[in-house]
């Protein structure tokens, strides 16, 4: 089974769906390789107008970095090595110039989280839970995550998502603004079709235009802020702490 699908529809959306529901959708080198592709696709590509990403299944968007293969990262140069890779992925989502969706079909946590704030817009089923647990683990969001959720919402909601690891309901994600839209599960991909219907009225061009306008706002600063959030990250994922706290999860206690 392929871990990731991706296809564009008529009217020009490309739905990139990460294709692991058995391990909740969790982010492992394949589907870094596969997100690479798309966005860069995605961005060359004329007749692509919009990308949207989901999960395969009804039980997770995306459960964050794959712990069972990332958990043989033991140190900060190895733990530097995939951050920043991923880090450099979700800076080309955040920064592609056409609209971008994460379709949130479910468990939305840890670097799913970080995923899915590299978007522009997030509608969630109402049946998601979404939070940013690396707090949990020892880390911190370690692909850029923080820093792009502090550019996007108010800094007082984002410091509270980022500082207790909590998981928020959809209602709740809303009402602080992390989430644009949330709809019952069954109507989830039509809301997200009739969601981009005024995008894709406008040309490529002018959606484009806009893109670059956010982008010059994430000049140099920023992207250094991002990724000396990934060299923290890189230092606390070597200690015991978050070693403990994996090996806790994958031996189920
Ligand atoms: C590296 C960048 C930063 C990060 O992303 S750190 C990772 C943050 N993510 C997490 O801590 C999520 C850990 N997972 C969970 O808490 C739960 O599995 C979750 C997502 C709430 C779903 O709970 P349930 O629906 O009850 O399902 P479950 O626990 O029985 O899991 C089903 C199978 O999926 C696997 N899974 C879930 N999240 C995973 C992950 N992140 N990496 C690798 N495998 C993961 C889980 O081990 C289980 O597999 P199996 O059936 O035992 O083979």
């Amino acid at each position: 089974m392929e871990k990731y699908a991706v296809r564009m529809d008529a009217s020009g959306i490309v739905w990139f769906t990460i294709n692991r529901p058995d391990k909740r959708n969790a982010i492992d080198y394949d589907v870094m390789d596969g997100l690479e592709k798309t966005i860069e696709e995605v961005s060359i590509n004329n007749n692509a107008k919009a990308l949207v990403i989901t999960g395969s299944g009804d039980q997770a968007f995306c459960a964050g970095g794959d712990l069972g293969v990332f958990h043989d990262l033991r140190s900060k140069f190895q733990a530097y090595d995939m951050l920043s890779r991923m880090g450099a992925i979700l800076y080309s989502l955040l920064c592609l110039p056409k609209p971008t969706i994460a379709l949130i079909n479910g468990t939305c946590i840890g670097g799913g989280a970080e995923l899915a704030t590299a978007c522009d817009f997030r509608i969630s089923s109402s049946t998601s839970k979404i939070g940013f647990v690396q707090g949990k683990l020892g880390i911190t969001t370690g692909w850029g995550g923080a820093t792009m959720l502090l550019e996007k919402m108010k800094y007082d909601h984002a410091m509270e998502m980022l500082m207790t690891a909590t998981i928020l309901t959809p209602e709740k994600a809303k009402q602080i603004g992390y989430v644009h839209k949330v709809v019952e599960p069954e109507k989830l991909f039509e809301e997200c079709n009739s969601y981009l219907v005024p995008y894709l009225s406008l040309s490529t061009q002018v959606l484009s235009a806009y893109k670059m306008v956010a982008v010059r706002k994430w000049d140099v600063t920023f992207k250094e802020r991002m990724f000396s959030e990934i060299e923290r990250c890189s230092y606390l994922w070597e200690l015991d702490e978050h070693h403990h706290a994996v090996d806790a999860f994958l031996q189920g206690k």
